[in-house]
């Protein structure tokens, strides 16, 4: 037997830890945001005695102070200190400090931690001062002591004057201790321990030095204690001691970036372009242009140059500048074409010889021949100052192939008796050759003439400048002996955002690959220093997307602006266009909407000076008896029977007003069988008007196109219904309206039908014929109106509501059962029509 030796019962204070260690570990898990990864479950000694004071802990950073009495002693700034000021606000709950004393895992279950944070959701304290997640049990403690908070004690201060209000908040304050002492006294029974009642005692000799410390500043009742309050606050603004405890990593602040893609984030060149008003004008001569030259430009129409012009000549034309590529981004009709031709052919009329040195880029055969015209005008003008005729050649596919390479590829024999050889020799190969890629060769060589004795056949451009669509241009660079772009000086790119898009790009990399081989001297400009390739890219509606304009490899490029556009974003109409849309009520009814606005004063000449050159359209028709008017136009109703016209006549005549038509109408469809329909529909519904009617679409000849245009430049017609095809770019003399019979696809496209008119700072009239269905749509798209308006088009007023048809007041609000029945027919006699022409 032994007796086994039992060590005496350790005191309650010393097997604290092991639950505070649990208890702090578990609040670890507790607030929310804070990983339990987070190395902060340190082992923290309880207090010994009095005599060792528990360090100064800031409340802001204490996980488990609630093991601590010692901390609310030391009143600080912290966000915390403000919480319990407005805690205490609130009705003080009984306090239970034998909780606060001694920590119970029991006591702070999750489900009290909980209750915890939601009571400081409800005090709408900001979560990242809570991250600490005082217990319950603290911040009842705290309400108790908050009054000692300088936050608080600024807000009294600020507040509460030291009068009836002060001394009432004196007498709760001193009940609250009442309360505190009685309940302290009350655990104290309980347990039974002196140490810690004399640890409670201490405590509370401190709290009450703070409750003393904390009465309102006010220097007539209490001068030390506001000399307390600012020494207070001074060191509240000291840095906070962390005795040894890392501060709580907090989640970064997440910072909503909310600012905007501005211009500042494009390239330079784009961010900060060249701007010029809409109404400057200069005289040539002062650009650079010789007097003669000008002379002869002012005999075809050009006085002085537009505003775009004013500012693209002086970047284009010779100078002592670094040169580099223009961009030029200007509405319809401002004269784009000009602005790039003038300077091309002024350079290129300094060569000697001819070689293909500039090539222009459209889209569309209509606009090679355009952009021709307007080439022969400069030509005339810088020829006659004694430079070179410069010759412009088109490549667009309206010819056989063959025969185009024949109109701008020439062949010349040179001296050359070892090249003779040489061609001798290749033709002996090509014979025995059976191998079919050789025989391509071999064709290929069959094209060019056979060569004089002792000579070599050169090929060689006939042309100085190209204006061709991409594919016959690329059809050009693969097939035809001899086209170099090796010369090339010059590269314009018109309707860029169009040839740019997708789909059309294949073209730009053929070029661009040719236009990169550098022969010496080659791209020489003549009497100046500069060599290369001088690239000019223009469009009404300029694409946004950097990564096209990338693939035309631009140096040094410069962007053009007329004043109102913001580079890059938006589309600019003509300040001289004005946009009227007319409500159709019934869609079924749309063509008789269009013939009464075509027959309805609105439609009357929108420049008064033109009133004279435009005949009435009756007597116009009558005298047109020659064949020239069938002829240029492909007039659906011109083509039709005549017996088939005169049944019509019969049923319409009494349904339309007499025709007088002085101004003249581009009308717009979506497809080229719309057009034709609708053009065929009118004539069949107003016999007046058919003569004066034209269509125009992507099916029908070039040559007829052509003719019609013609017919419409001279007014022997009026009227022409269209598909988008001549919705860029086409230039057409003095057109007065543009009616947009079915909505554009898009903004783009808008902007391109609408600038048919109001060109070159003349007036014009765009009509859209909006279905409800539609009505949304146009008004926030393309008006930019109304709920949800995003339209990147800018205009000068904005667009009217016109009634027209149906809405028509003298119509009553709807059509008449005459007219309806009338139209009924009329679309039985086009059914009738397609029928027979389909047998
Ligand atoms: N300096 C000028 N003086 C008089 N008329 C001019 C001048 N420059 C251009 N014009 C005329 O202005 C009209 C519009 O010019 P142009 O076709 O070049 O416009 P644009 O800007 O290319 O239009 P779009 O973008 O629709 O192709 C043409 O009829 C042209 O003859």
């Amino acid at each position: 037997m032994y007796s086994r030796y039992i060590p005496p019962q350790k005191e309650k204070a010393v097997e604290a830890p092991a639950l505070r260690d649990q208890e702090f570990k578990s609040q670890l898990h507790a607030p929310s945001g804070f990983s339990s990864a987070q190395p902060y479950a340190r082992y923290i000694p309880p207090p010994k005695s009095k005599a060792e004071p528990a360090p100064v802990q800031p409340v802001k950073i204490v996980f488990g102070d609630d093991d601590f009495v010692a901390p609310v002693a030391k009143p600080n700034t912290s966000r915390d200190d403000e919480l319990t000021g407005k805690i205490e606000e609130k009705k003080p709950k009984k306090s239970k400090p034998v909780a606060v004393e001694e920590p119970k895992p029991v006591e702070d279950t999750p489900k009290k931690r909980k209750k915890s944070r939601t009571e400081v959701a409800g005090d709408e304290e900001p979560k990242n001062d809570l991250k600490d997640t005082t217990s319950k049990k603290r911040r009842k403690k705290e309400k108790d002591q908050d009054v000692a908070s300088p936050a608080m004690k600024v807000v009294a201060a600020d507040k509460e004057p030291a009068s009836p209000k002060a001394k009432k908040a004196k007498k709760e304050k001193k009940k609250k201790k009442k309360q505190k002492d009685s309940s302290l006294e009350a655990t104290t029974g309980e347990d039974g321990t002196d140490e810690l009642r004399k640890r409670h005692r201490s405590v509370f000799e401190k709290v009450h030095k703070s409750l003393t410390a904390n009465k309102p500043v006010d220097p007539t009742e209490d001068g030390a204690a506001a000399q307390e309050a600012d020494a207070e606050e001074e060191e509240a603004a000291e840095p906070e001691e962390i005795h040894g405890l890392e501060p709580i990593p907090q989640p970064e602040p997440v910072i909503f970036d909310e600012s905007k893609l501005t211009y500042e984030t494009l390239p330079p060149w784009l961010a900060s372009p060249i701007r010029v008003t809409d109404e400057t004008r200069c005289p040539f001569t002062d650009m650079g242009i010789s007097p003669e030259s000008a002379k002869v430009l002012e005999s075809k129409g050009f006085k002085d140059a537009f505003a775009v012009q004013t500012a693209v000549l002086p970047l284009l034309l010779p100078s002592a500048d670094r040169q580099g590529d223009v961009v030029v981004a200007a509405p319809t009709g401002s004269g784009k074409t000009l602005a790039y031709v003038l300077p091309m052919v002024h350079d290129i009329s300094q060569d000697l010889v001819t070689k293909l040195r500039g090539i222009i880029v459209l889209p569309t055969r209509d606009l090679v021949q355009q952009v021709q015209v307007a080439c022969e005008a400069s030509v005339a003008a810088f020829s006659i100052a004694g430079g070179k005729r410069v010759v412009v050649g088109t490549a667009m596919g309206n010819k056989v192939f063959k025969e185009e390479q024949s109109i701008i590829m020439g062949e010349e024999q040179r001296y050359d008796p070892a090249g003779y050889e040489r061609y001798l020799e290749k033709q002996r190969k090509l014979v025995n050759l059976e191998d079919s890629d050789d025989e391509a060769e071999f064709d290929l060589d069959l094209n060019t003439s056979r060569p004089l004795p002792q000579h070599v056949v050169d090929h060689v451009s006939k042309v100085d400048i190209l204006i061709c669509t991409p594919g016959r241009l690329v059809e050009h660079i693969n097939k035809t002996p001899g086209f170099t772009l090796d010369y090339v000086r010059w590269l314009v790119v018109d309707e860029a955002d169009k040839l740019l898009a997708q789909g059309f790009q294949q073209w730009l990399d053929a070029v661009t690959e040719k236009l990169s081989a550098q022969k010496p001297g080659a791209r020489d400009f003549p009497g100046s220093n500069k060599t290369g390739v001088r690239k000019v890219i223009l469009s009404a509606t300029m694409t946004r997307d950097l990564s096209l304009l990338n693939g035309l490899k631009l140096s040094r490029p410069r962007l053009v602006v007329l004043e109102g556009a913001k580079a890059g974003e938006s589309q600019t109409l003509p300040g001289t266009l004005k946009e009227s849309a007319i409500k159709v009520r019934e869609s079924s009814h749309k063509p008789l909407y269009l013939l009464d606005l075509l027959n309805s004063e609105l439609l009357a000449p929108v420049q008064k000076d033109e009133d004279e050159a435009m005949p009435d359209a009756n007597a116009e028709s009558s005298s047109s008896d020659d064949s020239d008017s069938d002829s240029d136009s492909d007039l659906s109703s011109s083509d039709s029977g005549a017996e088939t016209h005169d049944t019509t006549k019969s049923s319409t005549t009494t349904i339309t007003k007499p025709h007088k038509l002085y101004s003249t109408v581009l009308v717009f469809t979506k497809s080229n069988e719309a057009a034709l329909r609708l053009s065929r529909l009118l004539a069949i519904l107003s016999p007046d008007l058919a003569p004066l009617l034209g269509t125009l679409t992507s099916s029908t000849k070039t040559s007829k196109r052509a003719a019609t245009l013609r017919a419409f430049a001279r007014g022997k017609l009026r009227v022409l219904v269209a598909s988008d095809l001549v919705s860029r770019g086409i230039d057409l003399a003095n057109l007065d309206h543009v009616v947009n019979y079915d909505l554009p696809i898009s903004e783009t496209s808008y902007i391109h039908r609408v600038g048919r008119t109001a060109r070159a700072g003349r007036a014009g009239h765009a009509w859209t014929l909006v279905e409800h269905a539609e009505a949304r749509r146009f008004w926030r798209d393309f008006a930019g109106e109304g709920k949800g308006a995003a339209t990147t088009i800018v205009r000068n007023g904005k667009v009217e509501r016109v009634g027209v048809g149906a809405d028509d007041k003298t119509e009553g609000g709807k059509f008449g059962e005459d007219r309806v029945r009338a139209y009924e027919l009329a679309l039985e006699q086009l059914k009738k029509e397609a029928g027979e022409g389909r047998r």
